[in-house]
């Protein structure tokens, strides 16, 4: 009975995060390196389930990066990466579409069904959804070089940058209470697809939906600062700095901007949290603590 009663207690303990978030949009980056294994995997889905039959409003969107990597392995294609970017030629393009769109957005939407709740995937295509530009991004002169030397451009392939989010599609879903798990290939305009960072795509959804919460989940802590230790707070105006001096570096990156560019947008709280941690979703929503990095 004392552990029912306790049971009870923790249930009761939850109310006030419940009435805070009930129709509300989290939106959940689900990062290919948070998808650890099957036991993982399982948590994630029953934590969205659990959000969703409480009347939050969830919004998957799902990376993939290692398991790109890992056809592109099978098929003898070496990835390279400028900035935390996939440089994608058209053979690559096809391989992030066929493993994103086709293999892991699938195998989440399997999970959640399976476990009692009602997810549809969609890729940034469907619906036009995530419509974007092809990316170009410029690598400065390093401090040694010639000041006068220009910035190079480089061509990342078919790699695109959201230009515009049709969220029709999402509002229609949400009407029926379906959980939409979003794949990050975007739509250029050629109408041709474009391989996108999924943080990117996460912010500019959470920013075209207004949500109250972005939560990028990925495989450290959250972010630390130079000796390693973890920051639990951190101001959107002190990323530059940090970045500068190499302290945020590689996958961080967009990640920080992303969090910035959603606050910009009007996103009310945005979050770098340890997906390896069994129900992280809920330990950050639903406890004081929190756990992870907040940028604001
Ligand atoms: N200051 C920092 N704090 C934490 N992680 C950092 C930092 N700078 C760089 N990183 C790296 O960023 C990685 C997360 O980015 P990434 O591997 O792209 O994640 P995901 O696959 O989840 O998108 C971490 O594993 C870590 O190696
Ligand atoms: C342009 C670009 O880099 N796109 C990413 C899309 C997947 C992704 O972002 O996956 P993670 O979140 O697991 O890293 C890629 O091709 O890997």
């Amino acid at each position: 009975m004392k552990a029912s009663i306790e049971r009870a207690k923790i249930l009761i303990e939850s109310l006030p995060y419940i009435q805070q978030f009930r129709h509300k949009t989290v939106v959940i980056k689900y990062g290919g390196h948070a998808m650890v294994d099957e036991n993982l995997q399982r948590q994630f889905a029953l934590d969205v389930i659990l959000l969703n039959h409480i009347g939050v409003n969830v919004v998957i969107v799902h990376g993939g990066g290692p398991q790109i990597n890992r056809l592109l392995d099978r098929l003898e294609i070496t990835p390279s990466y400028v900035q935390g970017m996939r440089v994608t030629d058209g053979e690559t393009m096809n391989v992030v579409e066929m493993v994103l769109v086709g293999r892991v957005n699938k195998d989440i939407v399997g999970l959640i069904n399976h476990s009692g709740g009602k997810a549809v995937g969609l890729s940034g295509r469907d619906g036009d959804l995530v419509c974007a530009r092809k990316l170009q991004i410029s690598v400065g002169a390093d401090a040694d070089a010639l000041a006068e030397a220009p910035p190079e451009i480089i061509d990342l392939g078919r790699v695109g940058e959201v230009t515009k989010i049709n969220a029709e599609v999402l509002t229609t879903l949400k009407r029926e209470d379906f959980i939409p798990v979003i794949a990050p290939v975007g739509v250029g305009e050629d109408g041709q697809a474009l391989n996108i960072n999924a943080d990117l795509v996460a912010g500019a959804i959470a920013g075209a939906l207004q949500a109250e919460k972005l939560i990028l989940l990925t495989d450290v802590e959250g972010v630390k600062d130079k000796g390693g230790a973890l920051l639990r707070t951190l101001r959107a105006q002190d990323l530059d700095l940090l970045i500068g001096d190499g302290t945020i570096a590689g996958g961080m990156i967009p990640k920080v901007n992303c969090c910035r560019d959603a606050l910009r947008q009007g996103v009310h709280k945005t979050y770098i949290v340890d997906g390896r941690l069994e129900h992280a979703i809920l330990l950050e929503m639903f406890t004081h603590e929190g756990v992870g990095t907040e940028i604001y």
